[in-house]
């Protein structure tokens, strides 16, 4: 298959150096000119996935059109907030002689205007192409690695082609397994960066396996009412998108949503964090969308909400704690 991988941080690099490995024809597109000439001279995306050897098979570029042109496949690999100007800049120049025949959204956060879920911004955007979302318990540097992981790939539909894409994205190394809720796995991907803000913090703190098991267990069941309220399917919660990345994110030392929290704990402001970082920490933006909605629909979400006083009211992080271990007694 021929793969368009538009967007060329940390996650784009890694999943077209693994469709280059499953003998696919990909193209990484930096959306800077500067980038896509240095990661061209040195075969290696220095920026966002130092270390990682790109191999001459796998092209490079910085204009969408000729990727989009050839491919069957395009992945969407910007930061959700970008997401919709990407997808706009595709359908601006969208020709009917183009065969691709599937858009696939691997961004885990909300669009911040409409706040919608990468897979709604593709509908409407790109109403002309199937749409669907991968996610999982997957960070970059494994992937790129070639260690062992698996993913789910979303779509409202299924077909031959996009079992033919499950397919094609698998290998010995990764194994994708296929979901009918777009939905549930989007809100699912984007949720887990906000518990896992909450993880870090209690890492941050010193509390110990008790306390952050506790908290891993009360995100799970706070991420299943939020994301069933929303149209997510339950079980699309335990499954890889849900509990895997939950999990995943919140104990690994490379998530930025986990290290964010951890430092929070230790003192180090969210404004220099997050400024000058090239990086995206996905929770820290979508939290305050999250709890705009849920206060609308009257969803129940305690941590979620200490995670959103952490990040934008200046909350002392014992203080959170204090908080959620003082709230009224209840059933599980
Ligand atoms: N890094 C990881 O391990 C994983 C990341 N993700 C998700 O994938 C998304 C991207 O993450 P990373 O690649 O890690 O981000 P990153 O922080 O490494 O890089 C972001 C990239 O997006 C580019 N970009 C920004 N605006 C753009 C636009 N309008 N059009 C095209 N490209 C644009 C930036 O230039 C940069 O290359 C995030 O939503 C993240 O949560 C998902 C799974 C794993
Ligand atoms: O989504 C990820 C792994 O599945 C990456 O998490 P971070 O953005 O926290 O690094």
């Amino acid at each position: 298959m021929n793969f368009a991988v538009l967007g060329a941080g940390a996650w784009g690099t890694a999943l077209a150096l693994h469709l280059d490995r499953c003998g696919h024809t990909v193209t990484l597109v930096s959306r800077r000119l500067e980038h896509a000439a240095e990661m061209a001279s040195s075969r290696e995306n220095k920026d966002y996935l130092p270390g990682a050897k790109i191999p001459p098979s796998l092209q490079l570029g910085h204009e969408i059109m000729p990727a989009l042109m050839e491919a069957d496949a395009v992945i969407l690999a910007c930061p959700a907030k970008a997401l919709r100007n990407l997808c706009e800049e595709i359908a601006s120049m969208r020709e009917s002689s183009w065969g691709i025949s599937a858009v696939i959204a691997v961004c885990k956060g909300l669009d911040p205007q409409s706040l919608d879920l990468p897979v709604e911004v593709l509908k409407e955007v790109l109403p002309h192409y199937p749409a669907g979302v991968l996610s999982g318990p997957t960070h970059a540097g494994g992937l790129a690695e070639g260690l062992p992981s698996a993913a789910v790939l979303a779509f409202a539909e299924d077909s031959q082609w996009i079992r033919d894409l499950q397919g094609a994205f698998s290998n010995d190394a990764f194994r994708l397994y296929f979901s009918d809720d777009p939905i549930g796995v989007s809100l699912a991907g984007s949720l887990k960066n906000i518990f896992a803000i909450a993880c870090g913090c209690c890492d941050g703190l010193g509390l110990g396996d008790n306390a952050k098991a506790a908290l891993l267990t009360r995100s799970l069941a706070e991420m299943v009412e939020i994301g069933t309220t929303l149209g997510g399917k339950r079980e699309t919660f335990s499954g890889l998108s849900g509990v895997g990345d939950l999990v995943a994110t919140s104990y690994g030392p490379w998530s930025r949503n986990r290290t964010f929290g951890e430092n929070l704990a230790k003192g180090k402001l969210v404004e220099d964090q997050l400024k000058d970082r090239k990086t995206v920490v996905e929770g820290a933006l979508s939290v305050r969308w999250y709890r705009e909605r849920c206060r609308k629909m009257e969803i129940s979400t305690p941590i979620l909400d200490e995670v959103y006083s952490l990040v934008y009211e200046e909350k002392d992080p014992s203080h959170a704690l204090r908080d959620l271990m003082s709230r009224q007694l209840k059933s599980e």
